[in-house]
């Protein structure tokens, strides 16, 4: 096991138990002028669980991705997060709290390294101002001592020592996911937030990502969300499944029970309701 073990002080003040609710969606409702994104939705993340939604395109699984991580603000309902219910937030604030999140299309510095990428993950946990980091002096060189060594574990973990000096916008797209998941984790996040991490990618990127994804559960304790097409993926990484269509759940269970339940049947077959 590597030594990128614990979870940041974030997790330190938290005393959750696998299992546990981590965060609570609770009869959110999100509108863009007269498109109802999100209606009416309730739901909840287990501390320590692969949890999948998943719902037709334009179901509101991005949307709803984007309340959680503070960048859409519900007109309704509420976020509790470590059992405090949240106040509208940003990002940045939500980052700080442990949630951090990769997206459907690649978000990567492409002129830049994988290192210099992964590296741009820890500018959270930085405690030295500007000054003294581009001073790279004293004690902001032993902090940046200390960044680099955990980012040099995180390149080990996903098996990328090969690209670490290469810049990101000359990788092929699932070497770019696995750079982003690196981004991601530098954050060291208690809630990591995946939107289509295997998409475009071919079968056996695919089989590399899930395993990734099992590991940093495994070995870090991360609980993660993501949003998946593949169907086959979702079942087979879950441990619980919420389906969303035309912004409203119509499922949640596990997979197994998800995929019986005809109204997720019908949504995928394309019967109207
Ligand atoms: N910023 C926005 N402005 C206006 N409408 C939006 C915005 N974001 C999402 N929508 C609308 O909200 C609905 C839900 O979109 P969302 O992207 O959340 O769905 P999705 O399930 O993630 O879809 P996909 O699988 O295609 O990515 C859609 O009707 C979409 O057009």
């Amino acid at each position: 096991m590597s030594a990128f073990v614990a979870p940041g002080d974030i997790a330190a003040r938290r005393t959750l138990a696998p299992g546990e609710v981590l965060l609570a969606v609770d009869n959110v409702s999100l509108s863009f002028g007269g498109v109802k994104a999100l209606t009416d939705v309730s739901f909840d993340i287990r501390k320590g669980e692969i949890r999948a939604i998943i719902g037709p395109n334009g179901a509101g699984k991005t949307s709803m991705l984007n309340v959680i991580n503070g960048f859409y603000h519900p007109q309704q309902g509420r976020i509790t997060y470590c059992g405090t219910v949240r106040k509208r937030q940003r990002p940045s604030e939500a980052a700080a709290q442990g949630i951090a999140r990769t997206f459907q299309n690649v978000a990567l510095f492409k002129g830049l390294t994988t290192l210099d990428n992964i590296m741009a993950g820890r500018t959270l946990k930085m405690t030295r101002g500007f000054f003294w980091q581009c001073l790279r002096f004293g004690p902001a060189l032993q902090e940046e001592i200390a960044h680099r060594r955990r980012v040099e574990e995180i390149i080990d973990f996903l098996e990328i020592e090969h690209i670490r000096k290469t810049p990101v916008g000359k990788l092929p797209y699932g070497l770019k996911k696995r750079v982003e998941l690196g981004r991601a984790l530098a954050m060291e996040p208690e809630l990591l937030l995946l939107d289509e991490p295997m998409a475009g990618m071919n079968l056996e990127e695919k089989e590399d990502m899930s395993r990734f994804i099992i590991d940093v559960r495994e070995q870090f304790g991360t609980t993660i969300a993501l949003i998946e097409h593949d169907i086959g993926v979702v079942m087979d990484l879950s441990d619980r499944v919420v389906v969303l269509e035309y912004g409203r759940k119509i499922a949640d269970g596990t997979p197994d029970e998800v995929q019986k339940n005809q109204a997720v049947i019908d949504a995928y077959l394309g019967t109207s309701h």
